[in-house]
């Protein structure tokens, strides 16, 4: 039976920026913190393990936090443990996704992924990707959408609609919090219809319930008597609270009413506009309108004194521009308040116009003016539109629901995993673990971006130094250990026979670790920790090179050959990881590879050894004038070393050049 209809299923959810344990109110703080928070309190519920991931952006934060039975909040460090506007975070995505790759090869995997947001999304996709786990997605926002409202105003990367695109493609379901998103997903990304689940936003009927009206204006300070207006949320211009003021003032127009608006919200829970700078604009919009008295800032509260404002309010407002779903309308129709909404996105889902509220148009103060007026002259409307919104939201939106909806998609999506795997999986494939995989892939790729600003250079050299020896009609030794061993004769082979340039002449180069008889009869009788020096003195000459490979430094057959070549007056390089042991000191040039793991290091050595070898072939066939006949520039016939006669590098220079890299390592 696939884990995702048995036992206790694991389930990563994944929502960069919205952290579960943030508070509402600020700009990056809004309904997907709570979504996330309450998606995964109901999933535990049901049975489910759950770990939240989430970027750590505060200091103090632990890597993981054991917040509720059943589910853990992990800290993820990508990128300044502060806090950062979402439009920068993509660039962070990268360590997102390695920190979580590197966890769950620790602490195992998941049975699926729920991705939030669309650069959760892109760390789901690529975990799915590389570890073959199904992915879910609720996107909360799309891009396009955004830009169809908010057009310049898009702070984020253009990057961002691409990678829309392809987590429609490649997730396995997609979950519309509304009709509307499911109509955005379709037309505007042309999603799978078969792929799109709605599963709205909920509320928790622990959280929010009616309170009784007078009570909670007393625990607020409120007034007892007047009729009182409430917006609340996120204060940012695609809200519309300005909309909300601007038509609470054409409510108050011609009507003899005391009324109030009363405006929750902020970065502070004092409304500064030093902090929240869009209150002062709507502080001045207030002052416009001639309402300033009238309407009331409070700045952010906590969620717990929350359900006091809506059910203190004889009216909820909600008019933004756009809405992909809107969870404060729920919470106010959750405390018997009937809401006054704008006909967008997820609003005119959840208020049925004329029976739990009124849909009027996004930016049309008038409109809502008029509505507004209506309400708040008709206390028996509005009571018994409360009532049919508290009976709608309780049949609907409850998290409780919304996690067993959520907990189907996972099962089907589970079923059909299950149903599309291959048959037969050989039986090797099945023990292979594809995090040991990718953390092979990111250790290289990390041990490569570490080598390359010193090991490019250093590259540029030891090819110079090997041309200039084969120009002098020297010849290089070359030796190193297991890998490093057969790094050397493929190294000799290169150059002995061809890399990439066909037709030259072979090039001196002697592995001291290919002569079995001499290496097992010298270990044998006398020792293996100068089986190496021994055949430099043999086969050295002064003006020769010795190229040590080895990944400690520390190979004590690999020090005495370097001791051995200084002696006879070698050029020594080596070819070294780590902190290069007691080799580096003996070389005249090292190159050092920034990583201490064997097999890494071992990999970014072929590729130096192979760079080596491509550079001194370019070295060898620019030396060469192009005047000659192809054949004679290739192999020009003549001397002992008719070849590097033809370059162009005096004596002294070699010498000069060797001086000076004794000097630098000294
Ligand atoms: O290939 C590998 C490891 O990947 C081994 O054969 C490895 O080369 C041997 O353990 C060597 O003896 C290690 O020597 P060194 O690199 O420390 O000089
Ligand atoms: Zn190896």
């Amino acid at each position: 039976m696939p884990k995702l209809e048995s036992g206790t299923p694991r389930i990563a959810l994944i929502s960069e920026h919205a952290s579960p344990l943030a508070a509402l109110g600020g700009t990056d703080a809004g309904g997907q913190n709570v979504y996330v928070a309450q998606v995964a309190r109901h999933l535990a519920a049901l049975g489910y393990v759950v770990d939240v991931f989430t970027r750590r952006d505060d200091p103090g934060l632990p890597e993981v936090l054991a917040w509720v039975p059943g589910v853990r909040v992990i800290h993820v460090p990508a990128g300044p443990a502060a806090a950062l506007p979402k439009e920068d975070l993509l660039p962070l995505m990268a360590d997102f996704t390695r920190f979580m790759a590197g966890f769950m090869a620790r602490e195992g995997s998941y049975d699926l992924l729920h991705a939030n947001f669309w650069m959760s999304g892109l760390v789901a996709a690529d975990l799915a990707r590389m570890l073959g786990l199904p992915f879910v997605i609720t996107f909360h926002a799309l891009g396009k959408v955004r830009r169809l409202h908010q057009g310049e105003a898009d702070g984020f990367p253009e990057a961002r609609l691409a990678i829309e695109e392809r987590l429609v493609r490649e997730a396995h379901r997609i979950i519309a919090e509304c009709p509307q998103d499911e109509a955005d997903l379709r037309e505007l990304y042309a999603a799978d219809p078969a792929r799109i689940v709605t599963v709205p936003c909920g509320f928790d009927p622990a959280e929010f319930m009616p309170q009784d009206r007078r009570e909670a204006r007393q625990r607020l300070g409120l007034d007892p008597d007047e009729a009182l207006v409430l917006q609340l949320g996120r204060m940012v211009p695609r809200k519309g609270v300005d909309d909300a003021i601007r038509g609470f003032a054409r409510a108050l127009r011609g009507r003899d009413l005391s009324a109030r608006l009363l405006v929750v919200g902020g970065n502070s829970p004092d409304p500064d506009p030093a902090l929240t700078p869009e209150l002062g604009r709507l502080q001045a919009i207030a002052r416009a309108e001639g309402v300033a008295d009238r309407v009331t800032f409070t700045g952010s509260r906590e969620r717990a004194a929350l359900r006091d404002y809506y059910s203190a309010a004889d009216v909820f407002v909600s008019t933004p521009w756009y809405e992909p779903f809107g969870i404060t309308p729920l919470e106010a129709m959750a405390c018997g308040t009937p809401v006054l909404g704008a006909r967008v996105g997820g609003i005119q889902f959840t208020v049925v116009d004329g029976e739990t509220g009124s849909l009027v148009p996004p930016r049309d103060p008038a409109a809502l003016g008029q509505r507004l007026g209506d309400l708040l002259t008709d206390a028996p409307l509005r009571e018994r539109m409360g009532q049919a919104a508290l009976q709608r939201v309780r049949t609907h939106f409850t998290w409780e629901g919304v996690a067993r909806q959520l907990a189907q998609v996972y099962r089907e999506v589970g079923q059909e995993v299950e149903r599309t795997r291959p048959p037969t999986v050989p039986a090797a494939a099945q023990t292979t673990s594809p995090i040991t995989v990718e953390r092979a892939f990111q250790g290289l790729i990390a041990a490569l971006a570490h080598s390359r600003a010193a090991l490019q250079p250093q590259i540029g050299a030891a090819a110079q130094a090997i041309s200039e020896c084969f120009e002098r009609g020297n010849k290089v030794l070359v030796c190193g250990n297991g890998g490093s061993a057969a790094d050397a004769q493929h190294f000799a082979a290169e150059l002995v026979g061809r890399f990439r340039l066909d037709g030259r002449r072979g090039l001196p180069v002697l592995a001291l670790t290919a002569d079995t008889a001499l290496l097992t009869a010298w270990s044998n009788d006398v020792g293996f920790g100068d089986v190496f020096a021994r055949q430099v003195e043999a086969f050295g000459c002064p003006g020769d090179l010795l190229l040590v490979i080895s990944t400690s430094g520390q190979s004590p057959n690999v020090v005495a050959a370097l001791q051995a070549a200084r002696t006879r007056g070698l050029t020594t390089l080596a070819l070294l990881g780590g902190s290069g042991g007691a080799a580096r000191p003996l070389a005249d040039l090292p190159l050092m590879v920034a990583s201490t793991d064997t097999p890494r290091i071992q990999e970014i050595q072929l590729l130096a050894l192979h760079l080596i070898c491509e550079l001194v072939e370019e070295q060898i066939s620019a030396a060469v004038p192009a005047s000659l006949p192809t054949a004679a520039r290739l192999n020009p016939p003549g001397a002992a070393s008719p070849l590097i006669s033809a370059l162009q590098i005096s004596a002294p220079q070699i010498s000069a050049a060797q001086e000076t890299r004794k000097g630098a390592n000294l």
